[in-house]
This record gives structure tokens, C-alpha cells and sequence, in this order.
């Protein structure tokens, strides 16, 4: 494992791709990708299927080893002894990825329906508390503060008691979310949030988002055009495991490129 420790905070992205190459049966899923995501910036990645979205969240997290190129996490939690850690993603397992700092959603919510709003985002507290320790031990002032400010920023704190069973599939994406920060991620990924959403429900999500990108840095992969014009950051195109094109939402749209692989299919 290689972490390498700098004496100051430095302007480092948050995420650094270059190269990325992932093969399956000398099929490129991945081919050459090379990417940056600065700290604190809000990145939307859109793409055609298979332009190797999924497989580019894979690498990031530790599921797929890339065949070739650097994947490195700039972590900015020791940031009150002012030190800035490198690490170099390719060398960690999925879980060791999370504990670094890189919290993953994937499309389809894992809440446990059985359970209140409050119990799912107790358990997914960073440190981890089981179900049994969330039955007999008492939460710490500091647990109860991150919950009741989680509540807040998912809108949920009124409905902290319901199942989550009983929520609808947006809040239950919300809840999704919450629990993803519970974990305390730096950099978040987020695959497809607004599938299945209806229009009030995506837009509510867009501005949770803005909301948390004020805090953390977020790569969000969404299909959803007016989802990502909502989102108001940089996009990144997609295709055939490369980068296309980059800009403002406007400016790839009027992109060429894309109109003839992406938009105009
Ligand atoms: N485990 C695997 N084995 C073989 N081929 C794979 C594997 N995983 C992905 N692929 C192929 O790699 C390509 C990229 O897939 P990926 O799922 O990353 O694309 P995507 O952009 O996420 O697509 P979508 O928008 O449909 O989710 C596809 O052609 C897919 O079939």
C-alpha cells in the first residue's frame, strides 16, 4: 500500500485518472481514461450504454483492478494537522476504498424496509454499530448531532420514527444518501439518482446535491438531461471507455462529437 504524506494542504484533485485501461477478454471496457476531479467540485458523467460508466465507478472503488494507470485519492482528513494524504486507489479492496474516504450509491436502494428512517442511518454510522449495539448502546452526543444533521439534509428529521418501507422510491434514495454520509465520505459517487424519480422528486435531488457539494466533492453518473442542467457543474462525456468531451452541459451538447455518438442516437 502506498500512502504518501505532504506537509501542507496542497491544491491536489480530490480524484486523479490518467490512463486507465480495463480489459475484458481484450475487450477495452476502459481504454486510456484519464480524468480530474477537484476538491469540492460537483463532476456529472454521462455516456452511452457501455461507454464504461459503471466499470470507471468500479475501478475507483477497488471492485475492477485496471490492466494499466494511476487512480489516486487526495484525502483531506487529516486537514486539522495540516497534511494532505496521497493514496494510490489501484492498491485497495472495495472496503478499504470506502474507509478511505470514497462512499459509492449504486442505483438501486439497500435500506432495510423493516427498520425506521433513524435505525437504517444508525447502522450506517462510521465505525460501524450493528443492530444489536443499536439496540443496547447508546448513541454518543457527537453520533446523535451527525443523525439529527443527516435527518436535516435528506428532509426527513419529521419522519425519523416511519419505516423506511413506507417511503416512496425517491426518499428512499434520499435515505440512501443519508446513510452513504454516514459512512463520512470525502469524495461521493452516484450512480443514476434520478432513475425512476418523478420531475419534483428530481429536482429536489438536484438541489441536495448542490447542497452537498458545498462539503464534499461528488462524480454523479446520470442519464438525465434535465437532471444534469439542474446540477449546474462541469460534465464529462463518455464513449467507449474515453473521455469525449468536457465542458459546461451547453457546451458538450454542442459538441460534435457527442451529437454524433451520444445525443443524436
Ligand atoms: N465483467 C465484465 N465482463 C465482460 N464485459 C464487461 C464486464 N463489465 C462490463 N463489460 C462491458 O464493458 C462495457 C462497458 O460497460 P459499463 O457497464 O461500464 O458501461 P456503462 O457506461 O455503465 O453502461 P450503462 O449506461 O448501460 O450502465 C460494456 O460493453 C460491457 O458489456
Amino acid at each position: 500500500m502506498s500512502s504518501i504524506n505532504t506537509k501542507h494542504i496542497d491544491n491536489s484533485p480530490v480524484l486523479y485518472m490518467d490512463g486507465v485501461t480495463v480489459s475484458f477478454d481484450g475487450f477495452k471496457a476502459l481504454n486510456n481514461l484519464s480524468m480530474t476531479i477537484e476538491k469540492g467540485e460537483m463532476r456529472a458523467i454521462i455516456g452511452p450504454n457501455g461507454a464504461g460508466k459503471t466499470t470507471m465507478m468500479d475501478v475507483i472503488t477497488g471492485k475492477t483492478r485496471p490492466d494499466e494507470g494511476t487512480i489516486r485519492f487526495s484525502s483531506s482528513a487529516n486537514q486539522a494537522k495540516n497534511t494532505n494524504t496521497d493514496y494510490d486507489l489501484t492498491q485497495y479492496d472495495e472496503a478499504a476504498v470506502a474507509n478511505l474516504g470514497v462512499g459509492r450509491k449504486f442505483q438501486k436502494p439497500s435500506v432495510i424496509e423493516s427498520l425506521t428512517i433513524f435505525e437504517n442511518l444508525e447502522m450506517s454510522l462510521k465505525g460501524g454499530r450493528t443492530l444489536w449495539q443499536s439496540l443496547f448502546h447508546k448513541l454518543s452526543q457527537e453520533q446523535k448531532l451527525k443523525l439529527d444533521e443527516i435527518l436535516h439534509l435528506i428532509d426527513m428529521s419529521d419522519k425519523a420514527n416511519d419505516l423506511a418501507g413506507n417511503l416512496s422510491h425517491g426518499q428512499k434514495q434520499w435515505l440512501e444518501i443519508g446513510m452513504l454520509l454516514g459512512q463520512e465520505p470525502e469524495l461521493l459517487l452516484i450512480d443514476e439518482p434520478a432513475a425512476g424519480m418523478t420531475d419534483e422528486e428530481t429536482m429536489k435531488t438536484a438541489e441536495l446535491f448542490k447542497t452537498l457539494a458545498k462539503t464534499h466533492s461528488l462524480m454523479v453518473v446520470e442519464h438525465d438531461m434535465d437532471f444534469i442542467e439542474a446540477l449546474g457543474c462541469k460534465v464529462t462525456v463518455l464513449n467507449e471507455g474515453s473521455v469525449l468531451a468536457e465542458g459546461t452541459l451547453q457546451e458538450v451538447k454542442a459538441n460534435e462529437d457527442v451529437i454524433e455518438k451520444y445525443l443524436g442516437r
